[in-house]
């Protein structure tokens, strides 16, 4: 599975172009799609999207159905508009704007009852790698994250070091973390952090690499594309 994650990007007219590149390109493409945009866009990209294997998706919700939340979005909101998936935890989110692994925790909770896939970021950072704290880390914002959920949930581990710096992870690294992930729980495990095109072959080589979530690249369609025929050349699935 690959997954576009937009961030803040595109005024309304470049995100439909955007979405419109990615379907010219993108919808033969053999696994799965999704591409997680600002809410604005989404209910114009569902209609973009629709009859294709291309997937929605949302980048955070906030965990009430509905109420004086003001600025917020519920997961019952974005179902609503033909979302799929749901990012929860990503790391900008837990640095910028602080969430804490308890809220972390009730996201993930609201995005299943409302039938939403989330897709849960983790990941370290720079000191803690160098600290040899990064399964310690892990396993916390893990245990945290997750405590009475048993439902699907997408796992990113998205080194944080990672993230739009260039700096990709190594493949030792991520099989490590990856084995790591799967043994506190049985489900997809994406990678995400300076995923590109140039190194999408050799990351996708990994065996337990799932998938990608793809920041900078994913803005470019030519650029998303050749990530994911890559990733479906290593795995035989093209
Ligand atoms: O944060 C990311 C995806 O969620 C990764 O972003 P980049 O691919 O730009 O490094």
């Amino acid at each position: 599975m690959i997954v576009a994650n937009w961030k803040m990007h595109f005024d309304a007219k470049g995100a439909i172009e955007a979405g419109c590149s990615i379907k010219t390109e993108l919808s033969s493409a053999k696994v799965e799609l999704a591409v997680c945009a600002p809410c604005l866009y989404l209910k114009e990209l569902f209609e973009c999207f629709k009859d294709t294997n291309i997937k929605l998706g949302a980048q955070n919700l906030y965990f009430e159905d509905e109420g004086a939340y003001t600025g917020e979005i519920s997961a019952m909101m974005l179902k609503s508009v033909g979302c799929e998936y749901v990012i929860i935890g990503h790391s900008e989110r837990r640095q910028i704007f602080g969430e804490d692994d308890e809220l972390v925790n009730k996201k993930l909770k609201s995005a299943i009852k409302h039938l939403l896939v989330p897709i849960l970021c983790v990941g370290e950072s720079l000191s803690q790698r160098q600290n040899n704290e990064t399964f310690a880390v892990l396993e916390n914002q893990l245990v945290k994250d997750l405590q009475g959920i048993k439902e699907s949930v997408i796992i990113a581990y998205e080194p944080i070091w990672a993230i739009g710096s260039g700096k990709v992870a190594q493949p030792d690294q991520i099989f490590e973390v990856h084995e790591f992930i799967k043994k506190f729980i049985d489900t997809k495990v994406l990678y995400g952090g300076s995923a590109n095109p140039q190194n999408a072959l050799t990351l996708s080589s990994v065996a337990n690499v799932d998938g990608f979530l793809v920041g900078g690249a994913s803005l470019d369609a030519q650029k998303f594309k050749e990530i994911v025929l890559s990733f479906e050349k290593a795995k035989g699935v093209a």
